[in-house]
């Protein structure tokens, strides 16, 4: 497509009309511009760079992206006639606007759309001194002071501050200013104490919490560079970066969309709206921070940090991480409640000794009374009345138990500390404490149990099976070629193969590494069998359909339709397969001769993938771009072209794990969209079933017998299940929902997108660092940074030991203060002095856990 700078005016053009702002230093749209021209301005790099201008850019293309369709209609619509003719004319520049759009864009960015910008480094340190980089400024967390003057705003603490300052008065005023202030002093000291100690344990997390959100926020992603796909970190993205897009992911900066397939964008955390946003070649912005829903795409960055709104956004909020956890909000509570009772029992005593004084019942050391009507002196009487109330200010230092807090407080921060060491990035700091309760753990397989290291180990081509699986010297060709060509296209993955003879680089998710390095070895030279035909339509793999596919176009125009997802799904859609002459043989009699070798693979813990097509007929393709993205790709009549089995190894230290899990009467249970053979295969290998345990219904279940329950059996079934299979995402968060209702505290990890819902169901959520996607980790309370079932467990012992902390330090300040409280009061009732001080009490009451 060419720069269609000569056209000229075109009824219902798109105002793809893209002009370089100098000024702002980035492309602007014309709204009202019939004109469609693409200017071509000086380039990208002698341009001055102002920060608000992309944020204005940003509405502007927003609004032009809804001139694209709208207001150009009614302009257009008042004749009628030439309506028709018009939409069609409309509709095929439309198409093209995009091509036109992301041509002049990428023309102005000096970016390859295939091969993405070039990897040297002068070049990329030209576009971040012309751009920016994607980093924005940190609002500065609170500071010391700050916390120092929230420490003492808390009602135990100021009831002992008035009793330190009247304990000060009373005691210099009764014994002088030498030995008289030793009671208020000590209150007084021990109150700094907590202050202090409060503040600095307080502002220590706080500065913890900033850290850790800066390492949440560096996240590395995959990107296009000079051809290859290679790992950066987020904060590495320079304008004109040519970003592939897949479902979990965060939109890393504000761009345009290049390609894309069924591509939906969660932009709630920008726009609040919670639907999901459809993006294609009529909506092409994308906005930083929003996250990918579902489907896949390419973007073209074309603002980075502070100048997209989600910088912006992030550099004038400071997060908030002075929330209260449960526990500590209860504890504050029971310590009010505490000093409350102390305050009446103190004023009770206070009231009940002066009635006693007043009414000539107390008598001094020597036996006589005190007070006498008209007899004693005034000075006298005072005298005695400061000795009553510093025996109510006694009581009532000795009853608050100002510790408490403070030991929550301790305890936590010292949990969560313990916590990172052991590789958990606890995001809540509620999730510590609520850890150390849970009662069973749902664990998902892939990653998280196993290694996430995949190898194609097993293979099934044509009738038989290849021995070695990369054998591919007794398979027919038409097998092989139909395989290369599946397996190329129908891939989100990506093969590179360097120059200089080194090994080649295969990147994609892990399952599809494994079958892209398995065809490597196959003889699969990527390029040429991507370069034979065309992609017409995609549908990319997800959770629910448990396969993908893609219709491909080859160069002498036959179209093919490739599937690629879970074994016995993809058989059952299969009705032939090609034989060892090459030849479509119907799949009647061979059918159990594959489901026989699916069971068999799985039975060894192997995921297997089924790999298929068809023949399409090129004159049911849909003609136009719209209907073609919407194009539903025909899943029946297949024909089976290979079934490979792969191995994912359990992680080394899991079964160790799982142990400590049972024998600490934690459930563990596997909920997994694998196949239900394999993952009995993997749980009896990592001691989550036992080969002694009954494997049947509904220890063992499918995610479909499960989902067709009614509620009710669901909460009864939930109890049983240890190992899940084929499981939806819903399935989870069903199983989840089932297991609380039946009284339990549930820990969910995950890794994917379809998680999500679980994790932020369950109490405890915990995604995985590594192969987590953003959307999982958004939804965690604790990231698990090493993706290892082990480090789970030891969030559960870091989070009981909160609970076993803060349990005994209870009942040592409770049995203090009890005792205390009820020996002064009873003796200060009986003989007017209090035998246990505040100098006492107090030096015990900050004794920290
Ligand atoms: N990229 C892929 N292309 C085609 N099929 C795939 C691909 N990835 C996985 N599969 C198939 O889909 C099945 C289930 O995948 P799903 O994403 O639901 O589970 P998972 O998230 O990988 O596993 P777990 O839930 O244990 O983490 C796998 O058993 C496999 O057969
Ligand atoms: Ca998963």
């Amino acid at each position: 497509m060419s720069t269609p700078s000569s056209n000229g005016p075109l009824p219902g053009l798109p105002a793809s009309g893209l002009k370089h702002d100098v000024e702002a230093g980035r492309c602007s749209t014309k709204e009202d511009d019939d004109e469609d021209r693409v200017s071509s301005p000086p380039g990208p790099f002698d341009i001055t760079h102002t920060k608000n201008a992309s944020i204005e850019t940003l509405k502007r293309w927003r609004q032009a992206a809804l001139v694209l369709n709208a207001s150009r209609r009614f302009r257009y619509t008042l004749d009628l006639r030439k309506e028709e003719d018009k939409e069609k004319r409309r509709r095929m520049i439309r198409a093209h606007a995009q091509v036109i759009r992301v041509k002049g864009l990428s023309h102005l960015l000096k970016t390859n759309l295939e091969r993405g910008i070039s990897e040297d480094e002068t070049d990329i340190l030209k576009r971040r001194n012309a751009f920016g980089s994607n980093t924005y400024p940190q609002k500065k967390g609170r500071s010391f002071l700050r916390f120092l003057w929230e420490a003492w705003q808390d009602l135990t603490l100021i009831i002992l501050i008035v009793a330190a300052a009247a304990s000060l008065v009373l005691g210099i005023k009764t014994e002088g200013i030498k030995e008289g202030w030793y009671d208020g002093g000590s209150i007084a000291f021990a109150v700094f104490l907590v202050i202090v100690v409060t503040a600095v344990s307080d502002y220590r997390q706080s500065v913890q919490f900033q850290n850790l959100n800066e390492e949440k926020r560096n996240i590395q992603l995959e990107i296009m560079r000079g051809g290859r796909m290679i790992k950066v970190s987020i904060h590495d993205l320079v304008v004109g970066d040519i970003v592939p897009l897949n479902t979990g992911d965060q939109v890393p900066a504000d761009g345009i969309l290049v390609s894309g397939h069924s591509l939906a964008i969660d932009e709630s955390s920008m726009t609040g709206e919670s639907e999901y946003v459809h993006k294609d070649q009529k909506a092409p912005f994308l906005i930083s921070g929003c996250k990918v829903a579902d489907g896949v795409g390419t973007m073209l960055v074309t603002g980075v940090g502070i100048n997209t709104e989600w910088g912006l956004l992030m550099a004038s909020i400071s997060e908030d991480t002075g929330e209260e956890t449960p526990l500590q909000v209860r504890l504050n509570g029971v310590a009010t409640f505490i000093g409350i009772v102390g305050l009446a029992v103190a004023l009770s005593v206070l009231v009940i000794l002066v009635v006693r004084y007043f009414t000539g019942n107390t008598e001094d050391a020597n036996g006589n009374v005190q007070f006498i009507k008209g007899r004693t002196s005034i000075s006298h009487v005072v005298d005695d009345i400061i000795k009553i109330v510093t025996i109510a200010v006694t009581i009532v230092v000795v009853a608050v138990p100002e510790g408490l807090p403070l030991a929550v407080t301790l305890t936590l921060a010292y949990s969560m500390r313990k916590m990172m060491a052991d590789k958990a990035l606890v995001r809540r700091l509620s999730a510590c404490e609520t850890m150390g309760s849970a009662t069973t753990i749902c664990s998902d397989k892939t990653g998280t149990l196993t290694l996430n290291q995949m190898t194609v180990v097993e293979a099934y081509a044509g009738q038989k099976k290849l021995d070695p699986p990369n054998d591919s010297s007794k398979l027919h060709e038409v097998v092989t070629s139909l395989l290369h060509e599946g397996i190329a296209q129908n891939t989100q993955g990506n093969v590179f193969v360097p120059k200089g003879g080194e090994d080649v680089e295969i990147s994609g998710s892990p399952t599809e590494k494994a079958i892209l390095s398995w065809a490597v070895k196959l003889g699969m030279k990527f390029d040429v069998s991507r370069s034979e035909s065309t992609v017409l339509h995609v549908v990319p793999f997800n959770s629910c359909k448990k396969r993908g596919g893609v219709a491909i176009k080859r160069n002498n125009s036959e179209v093919f339709i490739h599937w690629k997802g879970a074994a016995e799904l993809v058989l059952d859609s299969c009705t032939r397969y090609v034989d060892s002459n090459g030849q479509f043989q119907p799949i009647d009699e061979e059918k159990d001769f594959f489901k026989q070798a699916i069971d068999d693979m799985a039975a060894r813990s192997l995921r297997c993938v089924a790999i298929a097509c068809r023949q399409h007929d090129l004159d049911s393709v849909p003609a136009d771009e719209e209907s073609l993205d919407k194009w539903v790709l025909p899943e029946d009549d297949l024909v089976l072209l290979a079934i490979v089995g792969i191995k994912d190894p359990c992680r080394p230290g899991v079964k160790d794990a799982v142990k400590v899990c049972i024998e600490a009467g934690v459930k563990v249970r596997m909920v997994t969209g694998d196949n239900i053979q394999t993952a009995k295969a993997i749980a009896l290998e990592c001691g989550i079933l036992h080969p002694s345990d009954d494997a049947s219904e509904p220890n063992v279940i499918e995610g479909c017998v499960f989902r067709e329950l009614s509620e009710k059996d669901r909460e009864q079934y939930a109890k049983k299940i240890t190992v899940m299979g084929r499981s939806l995402p819903n399935d989870k968060l069903l199983l989840v929902q089932a297991l609380r209702k039946g009284g339990d505290v549930v820990a969910v990890t995950g890794d994917g997108t379809n998680d999500a819902p679980a994790l932020h169901e369950a109490d405890i959520g915990l995604a995985m660092g590594i192969q987590g996607t953003e959307v999982a980790k958004e939804n965690a309370d604790i990231i698990i940074l090493d993706d290892d079932f082990a480090s789970v467990v030891k969030v559960v012992r870091w989070g009981r030991s909160v609970y076993a902390n803060i349990q005994k330090f209870i009942q040592f300040q409770l049995t203090v203060n009890v005792a205390a409280l009820v020996i002064n009061v009873v003796a200060s009732i009986s003989s007017g002095a209090v035998p246990l001080n505040a100098v006492q009490v107090c030096s015990s009451a900050v004794y920290l856990p």
